[in-house]
């Protein structure tokens, strides 16, 4: 989850699912899960069955909800989610009201999920509207599956109704949508088979029906309608929002916002795993201050500045494709030699970026460790000797580390001896010992690598997430600046 340390700040998946406890404790979710070579355990992100089962299973295990989601229809992507509610949360506080919220979702979908996890989370009230008959008999059935029928009702509506059918015979405090986002299968086509090979391919498959994410006029159109209806509807909802799937339409968009003289409006992103949404809220309150409402994004990039990413600007001949490729190349070697393994997570011309696992801390002392190996081969040469004879000091030579290895190595004895903690000796000699019990290699730290070229080839590396450990950061680099220019 590239994104994840950019969520909402209350959002629970800002540290991933622990998959392999999930898997303990739903046996449904078990048989979705793979473990890789390195023992990581995952899901097939490309199996629609298995992004459903992952769905239900994070709906179930943190709020307590049983969803039924059609294979035909879209299956909502949990955290995502989330990062709409949460805000919608922030947005609220600003009314001041805490009892008896009532919302609209528009286009519920079948999971009905946002007012499920509204009506569970908070105990807002929600009327949930819907055009596909399908959708809604599954959204129906949700409901009552969770016994929510006192909290959330569904309305089938005519496809060129957004809100004003409902609003007007009402008092709400604010309505949410996620639109359809594309005006055509063309436009749906072209954004999930990229023509620019250099663009990793999705992680996710992708799952939905054409009506529910093609309508005609993309989303810029639906959620003009959706404006237009609000300046009819005003003040009977008191916070208008919406999810945009395209950072290119803001501006027209909020042009129209200013147009219909809105009061105020306010935009945030929501981020996801590689995806990132805009969430934009409007209203015509002249109570209400939609830009006090603090921007989740400006908060977590507050807490990120004094932990930005540490960088290293490469030493290479040239500033060229060439370089930046074969840099990127060495650097690999590198996490390869210290046993990481890295998964690609960006590829375009001028940036590449890693997800590395290390499995245990194979980058700090290695002088004394080779002093140790060193020493206790001659221990048992010593031993041998005595029935043997001893070496030849030519063959001693031969099995002593080489000189030049120093140079590239990091000493940490010499150079900051208060750096290294018996918290890492610790950590890591506890990590072994799991790996013996447990047989499969576990994490022992998990960063991002970032490789860019502009006008230098600089490498930054940061943290994955909030198992953030600065010390084996600043370690790693000091390993790479010690070997980048060693081909060994
Ligand atoms: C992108 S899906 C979102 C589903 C669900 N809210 C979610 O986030 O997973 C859009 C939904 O809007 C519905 N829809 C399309 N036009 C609509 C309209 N005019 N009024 C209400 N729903 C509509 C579609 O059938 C579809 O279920």
């Amino acid at each position: 989850m590239a994104m994840n340390k950019y969520m909402h700040p209350r959002n629970i998946y800002k540290s991933p699912p622990n998959f392999k406890q999930l898997a303990l404790d739903y046996p449904e979710f078990r048989e979705f899960l793979k473990q890789d070579i390195t023992g990581k355990v995952n899901i097939d992100f490309q199996n629609v069955k298995s992004l459903r089962a992952l769905s239900c299973t994070l709906l179930k295990n943190d709020f307590g909800l049983e969803v039924e989601m059609p294979l035909n229809k879209l299956i909502p992507t949990i955290p995502l989610r989330l990062n709409y509610i949460l805000w919608l949360e922030d947005l609220m506080s600003l009314t001041g009201k805490k009892e008896g919220v009532k919302g609209i979702d528009i286009g519920t979908g079948a999971s009905c999920v946002y007012p499920l996890l509204a009506a569970k989370k908070n105990k807002w009230s929600m009327v949930a509207t819907e055009v596909d008959k399908e959708s809604i008999s599954y959204a129906r059935k949700n409901i009552e599956r969770n016994n929510m029928q006192d909290l959330i009702e569904v309305t089938e509506v005519d496809k060129n109704t957004f809100l004003k059918i409902i609003a007007e015979n009402g008092d709400y405090d604010f309505c949410m949508c996620n639109p359809p986002f594309f005006a055509s299968t063309q436009e749906l086509g072209s954004g999930m088979n990229t023509r620019n090979l250099s663009r990793p391919r999705p992680k996710n498959s992708f799952c939905a029906s054409v009506n529910e994410v093609v309508v005609k006029g993309g989303e810029v159109d639906f959620i003009s309608c959706l404006i237009n209806e609000s300046k009819e509807v005003g003040e009977a909802v008191k916070i208008y929002s919406t999810m945009v799937g395209h950072k290119k339409y803001l501006p027209q968009l909020k042009k129209l916002l200013r147009e219909v003289q809105v009061t105020s409006f306010k935009e945030t992103e929501f981020c996801q795993g590689n995806t990132t949404r805009w969430g934009l809220a409007w209203t015509f309150c002249q109570s209400l201050d939609l830009k006090k409402c603090p921007d989740p994004m400006k908060l977590v990039e507050r807490k990120l500045k004094s932990k930005d990413p540490l960088c290293f600007k490469l030493p290479v001949v040239e500033i060229n494709d060439l370089h930046f490729c074969s840099a990127t190349d060495r650097l690999l070697d590198i996490f390869s030699s210290l046993q990481m393994s890295v998964e690609e997570v960006t590829r375009k011309n001028n940036i590449r970026r890693f997800f590395v696992s290390a499995f245990s801390n194979n980058w700090s002392n290695q002088r004394k460790k080779r002093r140790e190996k060193n020493r206790k081969m001659n221990d048992s040469l010593d031993s041998v000797g005595e029935y043997s004879g001893s070496p030849s000091s030519e063959e001693h030579k031969l099995q002593s580390p080489r000189r030049e290895d120093d140079n590239n190595s990091i000493d940490y004895d010499a150079k900051s001896p208060g750096k290294r903690t018996n918290h890492d000796h610790f950590e890591g000699a506890f990590i072994k010992k799991l790996k013996i019990i447990d047989n499969e290699p576990t994490i022992f730290f998990k960063f991002v690598a970032t490789i860019k070229y502009d006008d230098y080839i600089t490498l930054e590396l940061d943290s994955f997430d909030n198992t953030y450990n600065r010390d084996y950061l600043h370690q790693i680099l000091q390993y790479i600046k010690n070997n980048f220019q060693s081909s060994d």
